[in-house]
């Protein structure tokens, strides 16, 4: 067990989630290539515990156990959250809102420089360059139709600028390409492919890299989301948490990795080097099999490992996975921040699930919207004009405006206002000359341009609510009935053989 708490060490994060009875430890011998996957897919599909898979076929000298969804949701009333919750040190009662806010808490706050020890359980083994054949470890085959080995879906690439004043953490998925080597996707805009091309305009051939796996909990959270350019993760994180994070440097460079990462891959980002990367089973919910695209080669210089080490892994496609639970919500928690950075009256963002984090809803603060003396053409362009010309914008193809009675994590809110207050077309501002998400199929798939257009702002605000205010009564028992007669109904319920009511 290690000292730190769940959100700075995988192993105590683990060891919560036991106690949270959101562990499934499983001793039986799993397969690597599906099965442990199918398993993590399930669990994603039905809400169920994280899968710890102890005997992983192939394992051998401590590679690899495999923990499957890390950042999955839970079936347990006032308790769906608690998983990632346990990544920011939140109680398992939080709502999707205090995550996004913890995350965007140190947003205007100086950064917590990390600390640096001079070793730590991620050197307690290791594999130095000839020896490393990635062939040989046991590797998760995800889905039936991937293009390769994806032993990268949850991992967290580090970088530096040239100048080594910007660190940055991120996941993005890569597959093994040869017996020490990686191909991953690395495209526009994220900041592993800006740093790429900082390196390139260098005539740099090799970028120092480390991909830590099972690194603290809140790490995987900052890797997720899209912070500022130039602001560096480690100290942002360690500016959220009140400490700094403890890292080690790596043997075979100067990248400082989490000092209780489970496993450690050391090396270089090649400029040049390119290979076959995809198809892999996607976020939202599609694999083209045999469409492969280019990506970029890491090579692997040196494995370092902790004693029995744990290899996480997002078994990603339909919800709910990683991909909306951590990529989504935390994209969504950025545009919110955005939105409030220029002054626009955004109280919440959301990113529900259904609809594969290419959806952010907002709510608006009407009363502050209505001194704005604004239209809902005007309000929409505006901040879709924002929203979808910064970098935590360039997944979301649909954002929907919508006022304070809605509960926007609450799905069946979030449609009744769309449904109902956003008219077809007259509602909506679209948007052509942006930046596109080609992963989402109708998109990269699709009968446009797949980089580039394609996004809408809904206006799911009545024209009333620029004006004077809503000026309707919802039709629901909670609204259309006297307190004293939905008293009544309440206190006769369960007497008139109807079920307990959830609260
Ligand atoms: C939580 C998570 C986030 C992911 C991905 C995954 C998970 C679990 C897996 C690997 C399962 C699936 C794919 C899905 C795919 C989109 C991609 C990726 O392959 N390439 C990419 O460019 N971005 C990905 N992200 C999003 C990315 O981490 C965030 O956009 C983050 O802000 C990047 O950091 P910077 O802002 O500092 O640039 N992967
Ligand atoms: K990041």
């Amino acid at each position: 067990n290690d000292p730190e708490p769940a959100h700075l060490s995988f192993r105590s994060f683990i060891n919560a989630l036991r106690e949270d009875g959101d562990l499934a430890d499983i001793d039986s011998p799993i397969d690597p290539n599906l099965q442990a996957a199918a398993i993590t897919r399930l669990v994603c599909e039905t809400d169920d515990k994280a899968p710890l898979f102890h005997n992983i076929i192939g394992a051998k000298d401590g590679l690899w156990r495999i923990l499957g969804a890390p950042g999955g949701i839970r079936k347990t009333p006032g308790h769906q959250y608690s998983r990632l919750a346990r990544h920011v040190a939140l109680p398992p009662t939080a709502s999707l809102h205090d995550i996004m806010d913890k995350m965007l808490s140190a947003t205007h706050i100086p950064p917590i420089e990390p600390e640096i020890l001079s070793t730590g359980p991620c050197k307690e083994n290791s594999i130095d360059g000839p020896d490393i054949d990635l062939w040989k470890l046991p590797l998760p085959q995800i889905h039936q139709s991937d293009g390769g080995k994806y032993v990268q879906t949850f991992g967290v690439h580090i970088l530096q600028s040239p100048d080594g004043t910007w660190t940055n953490w991120s996941i993005s998925r890569a597959m093994v390409s040869s017996k020490n080597k990686l191909v991953s996707l690395a495209a526009n805009p994220q900041h592993i492919r800006l740093i790429h091309d900082q390196w390139a305009k260098e005539g740099k051939k090799e970028i120092p890299w480390a991909l830590a796996f099972g690194v603290p909990p809140t790490a995987a959270m900052a890797a997720s989301m899209p912070l500022p350019e130039g602001i560096s993760d480690p100290g942002y994180v360690g500016a959220m948490c009140g400490e700094p994070i403890k890292m080690v440097k790596c043997d075979t460079n100067d990248i400082l990795v989490p000092a209780n990462s489970e496993i450690v891959f050391e090396g270089t980002f090649s400029v040049e080097e390119t290979a076959s990367e995809g198809p892999f089973g996607e976020m939202h919910g599609y694999t083209f099999p045999g469409k492969s695209i280019i990506g970029n080669v890491h090579t692997i210089n040196k494995i370092t490992y902790r004693n029995n080490a744990i290899l996480p892994i997002s078994s990603c496609g339909r919800m709910t996975d990683e991909t909306h639970t951590m990529l989504g919500v935390l994209a969504a928690a950025r545009i919110r921040q955005v939105c409030q950075d220029a002054g626009l009256p955004i109280i919440q963002a959301s990113c529900p699930w259904f609809a594969h984090a290419t959806w952010t809803v907002l709510k608006v603060d009407t009363t502050k919207l209505r001194a704005l003396k604004t239209t809902g053409k005007e309000f929409a362009k505006k901040v879709g004009d924002l929203v979808f010309n910064v970098k935590p914008g360039f997944a979301m193809h649909r954002l929907i405006l919508v006022g304070e009675d809605i509960d926007i994590y609450n799905d069946k809110d979030v449609l009744w206002a769309y449904t109902t207050r956003c008219r077809p077309n007259l509602d909506e501002v679209f948007f052509e000359e942006v930046l596109g998400f080609r992963l989402i199929p109708f998109m990269g798939y699709g009968n446009g341009d797949p980089i580039k257009g394609g996004k809408v702002v809904s206006d799911a605000l009545l024209p009333v609510e620029y004006t004077t205010g809503q000026n309707w009564e919802t039709c629901n028992f909670k609204n259309a009935y006297p307190k004293s007669v939905q008293d009544q109904v309440l206190k006769d319920w369960e007497s008139f053989g109807f079920a307990k009511l959830q609260e």
